[in-house]
């Protein structure tokens, strides 16, 4: 009821009945106006129909009413069906609904049951609308209503292909330390684990990958056998179906249709499926109820450990792929990035088996149909220099040179947000956005804004965006043949020059060698730059041995007349400690001028040691750093922190000199001899 002393002059116009005493006015509604004037006293009744009401009886109701269901995609008369002839677009509804919970329960299934676990949708703690059909009903009234340890009493609750929303909601309701940003992203922590751990990597040996993938010393994959990958994968699926709830994505990779792969994503946490939800190809729904069945399954337990016990294991963590069974597991980190680079380890065995070339690049595209492609190792600019507000955005991580041209395999980026500024990189502070995944950033307690400056939990603070929030994505996803291929490396020693221009062998040879150098840490005061040589700039996810990858780029560039570029976006004027980072600006005019063409038309000098090509001028450079030497104000110091890289660059080859790279010997002499001459 009204408080006596309210603000009652507030309300009180000269329309309005005089306040009574100690209270508001009466409120003067039309039946209290036709009542007084009928004089009719049951008429007087205080009500207020002057706003429509809902149309609800119940509470309960009115919150049904919120709801609305999707509409239904697929075509239900027989001219759709007609034309999309599919198995799955004759059924009815109810049909194919089943059938995709008999999939999943398929997936989730123990090996050593004959069933798969009994699978419902939706989340087990919202109360279930009045079931409608006859199966609906039977779920509903058998659904047990506490957990049962038994699993085969037990329902598994799915929350399948979740939008956003939904999938923020799960978060910000059931996972510690997820929070709604001031921009509308969706911050989360991933645990311990803030980046991969490639040492806890392994990949099933048996008859076929025995021979076919790379082992042994510098490869990325470590042998497990066939029965440990079952352990593993028992202890993941019963981990799973143990919890009150688990999130199935069903999506895509590839943007090429003919090499499209089906995945299937099974977690734990709303943080996966949304992460998962941007940086996969998400299905149109009539693209998902067509699913069927997946051609790769990835289980993530997340926070649940391997148990160390498990021959194979040394540390609680275990990441492991099965390419014969199509299936990933792991255990034991919550790093959302291992799903992704899982998956992009399995494109690399996957599509060169059928003369696809699979690449850790960036790729973008002029407005006149020229694309670049964008290696290098984790930091040394893909994401940021493929992400240009002047060209059409292909992808920025992971992408297939076909003989169709090049095609994304992913459905999002993934951008590194230490230091990020709206200055420096607007689009990708702008994709900062509701839907966008931020990882292990920090923000104020109260406003939500957050500091990325602040690496208070890692350096490696990332936001995965869905691509169309980059303005001038290119969509879908594909372009023509690549018309340069630039290697970007981080050279922390600041003796590579800004951009040098490369024969065909130099490309090769700094493929193959994939050269960046980082600095370990920057806490506490300067540290020794650490060189990194990473085969094929992507030693991590390769699969088969890195002449192989080699070879098929050497293939296509020349093939395609494609000019190779290495540009170094770390250090100038002094190794890191003494000189600086190249200026991004510069870098990005660098990169325009290859783009543009005017570069190739530059006059070249070449450098001593590595017998590098440099232009003499580009445009907005201050032409000072394009040469090193001529950056650095001590020469002797240049000289030899020159010598010191090419010693570590030589060292790392040696490993190859024996292979041979494609048919051709005479490439594998001529990439030898594209290395450091000492
Ligand atoms: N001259 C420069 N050129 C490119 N990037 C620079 C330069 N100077 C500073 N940077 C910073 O370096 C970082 C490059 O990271 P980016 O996300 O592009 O790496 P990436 O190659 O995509 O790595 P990953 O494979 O791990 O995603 C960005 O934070 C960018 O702001
Ligand atoms: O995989 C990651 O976490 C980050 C990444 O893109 C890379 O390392 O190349
Ligand atoms: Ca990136
Ligand atoms: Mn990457």
């Amino acid at each position: 009821m009204a408080a006596a002393n309210g603000p009652a002059s507030n309300v009180n116009t000269s329309a309005a009945p005089p306040p009574r005493p100690g209270g508001l006015p009466r409120i003067q509604t039309k039946a209290a106006t036709k009542a007084a004037a009928s004089g009719k006293a049951e008429d007087v009744i205080c009500h207020d129909d002057s706003v429509p009401t809902v149309k609800a009886q119940t509470i309960d109701e009115l919150h049904s009413l919120q709801k609305k269901r999707s509409a239904p995609t697929t075509p239900s008369n027989l001219d759709g069906a007609l034309q999309s002839p599919t198995a799955f677009s004759l059924i009815s509804d109810e049909e194919r609904q089943r059938l995709q919970l008999q999939s999943i329960s398929a997936s989730l299934a123990s090996l050593t049951r004959e069933t798969g676990p009994k699978v419902v949708k939706g989340d087990p703690k919202r109360k279930p609308e009045t079931p409608k059909t006859q199966q609906q009903q039977q779920d509903y009234f058998s659904t047990p209503a506490i957990n049962i340890s038994d699993s085969a009493l037990k329902f598994t609750h799915v929350l399948y292909n979740l939008s956003p929303a939904e999938l923020y909601e799960q978060a910000v309701k059931y996972e510690h330390g997820s929070f709604i940003t001031s921009s509308g992203a969706l911050a989360t922590l991933s645990g311990a684990r803030t980046g991969r751990s490639p040492r806890d990597k392994r990949v099933v040996k048996d008859e076929d990958t025995s021979d076919d993938l790379w082992w042994g010393k510098g490869s990325p994959n470590i042998e497990m056998d066939e029965h440990t990958f079952l352990v593993n994968r028992e202890r993941a699926v019963d981990y799973l179906n143990s919890l009150d709830k688990v999130f199935v994505n069903d999506q895509f990779l590839n943007w090429d249709p003919e090499n499209r792969i089906k995945v299937r994503i099974v977690s734990a946490r709303a943080y996966h499926s949304l992460f998962m939800h941007n940086m996969c190809i998400r299905p149109t729904p009539e693209e998902l109820e067509n699913f069927g069945n997946p051609d790769f399954t990835i289980y993530n337990a997340g926070q649940f450990p391997c148990n160390r016990y498990t021959h194979y294991m040394t540390s609680s963590t275990s990441i492991d792929i099965n390419l014969a069974r199509r299936e990933m597991v792991i255990l034991g980190t919550q790093y959302a990035g291992e799903m992704k680079k899982g998956l992009f380890s399995v494109m690399h065995y996957l599509m060169p088996m059928r003369g696809i070339l699979s690449l850790h690049s960036g790729c973008n595209m002029g407005k006149e149909g020229d694309v670049a492609l964008f290696f290098g190792l984790s930091g040394t600019g893909k994401t940021t220099l493929s992400t240009d507000h002047n060209r059409l955005l292909i992808g920025d991580d992971e992408h297939c040179w076909s003989d169709n041209g090049v095609s994304n395999i992913e459905g999002g980026c993934y951008a590194k947000c230490a230091d990020l500024s709206a200055e420096k990189e607007p689009d990708i502070f702008d994709a900062i956005k509701f839907g966008t995944v931020l990882e292990n950033v920090v923000f104020d307690e109260h406003t939500r804004e957050v500091e990325y400056g602040d690496k208070s939990v890692t350096e490696n603070t990332r936001a995965a965006y869905p691509i169309e929030y980059i303005p001038n994505a290119k969509i879908p996803c594909v372009g023509p043949q690549p018309k340069n291929v630039i290697l970007l490396a981080c050279d922390a020693f600041g003796v590579l020059p800004p951009v040098s221009k490369l024969s065909l062998a130099q490309t090769m040879y700094h493929f193959i060698t994939g050269y960046t150098a980082l600095v370990a840490g920057t806490e506490d005061g300067i540290r020794e730059p650490q060189a990194t040589f990473s085969a094929c700039f992507g030693a991590a996810f390769i699969m088969l041995h890195p002449t192989k990858y080699a070879a098929m780029l050497a293939e296509k560039m020349q093939k395609y007349g494609a000019t190779g570029w290495l540009v170094n976006t770390g250090w100038s004027g002094g190794r890191y400690g003494v000189g600086s980072r190249i200026k991004l600006p510069f870098t990005r005019r660098i990169i325009n001028a290859i783009h543009s063409g005017s570069l190739l038309k530059a006059e070249y000098g070449k450098t001593e040691i590595f017998g590098l090509e440099i232009p003499a001028k580009v445009d907005g450079v201050p032409p000072e750093i394009l040469n090193p030497m001529n950056a650095w104000e001590n020469k002797e110091a240049y000289k030899e922190t020159l010598m010191k890289l090419a010693i570590l660059f030589k060292q790392n080859f040696e490993v190859f000199a024996k292979y041979n790279i494609g048919s051709d010997c005479k490439l594998t002499e001529e990439i030898l001899a594209a290395g450091p001459n000492i």
